[in-house]
């Protein structure tokens, strides 16, 4: 079987798209969202993404984002993949892929049984599936909350996209994850920080080669 493959999500700064790429990550991730602490401008992020080497590929999160805003994005970035971690509905998911020619992956909040039947819809109109845990109700943000959702609700479940887990994941869990859900693919933002928005390199180099690692457990 082929490696687990990891997208570190939130990168602000140079150094953090060296110790990704370093650290033998497959994605990494930019958010555009003001609220969060890990917001980029369009200009950072184009810095960043051009720093990037070719095998990693750069993932441009946004959270329902107007025309205007997604224009201005990928006119500037040269991004691989449009994440959409918002309440976009499946016509809109399907309208953005359509008007940029790239990729998309929807986000989908779980927390209970019932939340998964939003993937067996949006598995139809998005290229990949982002299964993260549903935000706290009231928070500020609808991901990068460093919140896990109960994994057993997923274990052996199979959709016909590629698809990624994230939520609460860390260096310790990770392998724990990926034995419990077979998930090829895994994400993590606020468990390779040392703060709020400041990513740090052990921490990465950890996640990543413990993702790697765990491709090697049984599956449950
Ligand atoms: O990271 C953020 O700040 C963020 C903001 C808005 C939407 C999504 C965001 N992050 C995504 O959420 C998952 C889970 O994060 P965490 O590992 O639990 O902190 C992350 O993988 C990002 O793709």
């Amino acid at each position: 079987m082929a490696d687990v493959r990891v997208k570190i999500c939130g990168l602000t700064r140079p150094e953090d798209v060296d110790a990704v790429a370093e650290a033998g990550a497959s994605y990494a991730g930019l958010v555009f969202f003001p609220k969060s602490p890990r917001h980029v401008t369009v200009a950072a992020a184009r810095d960043l993404a051009l720093r990037a080497p070719v095998g990693l590929a750069k993932v441009g999160l946004v959270v329902n984002p107007s025309d205007a805003l997604l224009d201005e994005i990928i006119a500037q970035v040269p991004l691989d993949m449009i994440q959409l971690h918002g309440t976009e509905p499946p016509e809109r998911v399907a309208e953005v892929r359509a008007r940029y020619g790239l990729p998309v992956m929807k986000a989908v909040g779980v927390a209970e049984a019932a939340d998964l039947d939003k993937l067996d819809v949006y598995q139809r109109v998005a290229d990949q599936i982002l299964v993260d845990a549903k935000p706290p109700k009231g928070a500020d943000l609808p991901g990068g909350n460093g919140l896990a959702f109960d994994w057993r609700l997923i274990a052996g479940r199979r959709w016909s996209r590629p698809w990624m887990l994230a939520g609460g994941l860390t260096p310790q869990n990770v392998a724990r994850a990926v034995a419990m859900t077979g998930v090829a693919q895994v994400d993590v933002s606020s468990g390779v920080e040392r703060a709020p928005g400041v990513k740090e390199a052990a921490l990465i180099r950890g996640f990543v080669s413990a993702a790697k690692v765990a491709e090697a457990v049984p599956r449950l």
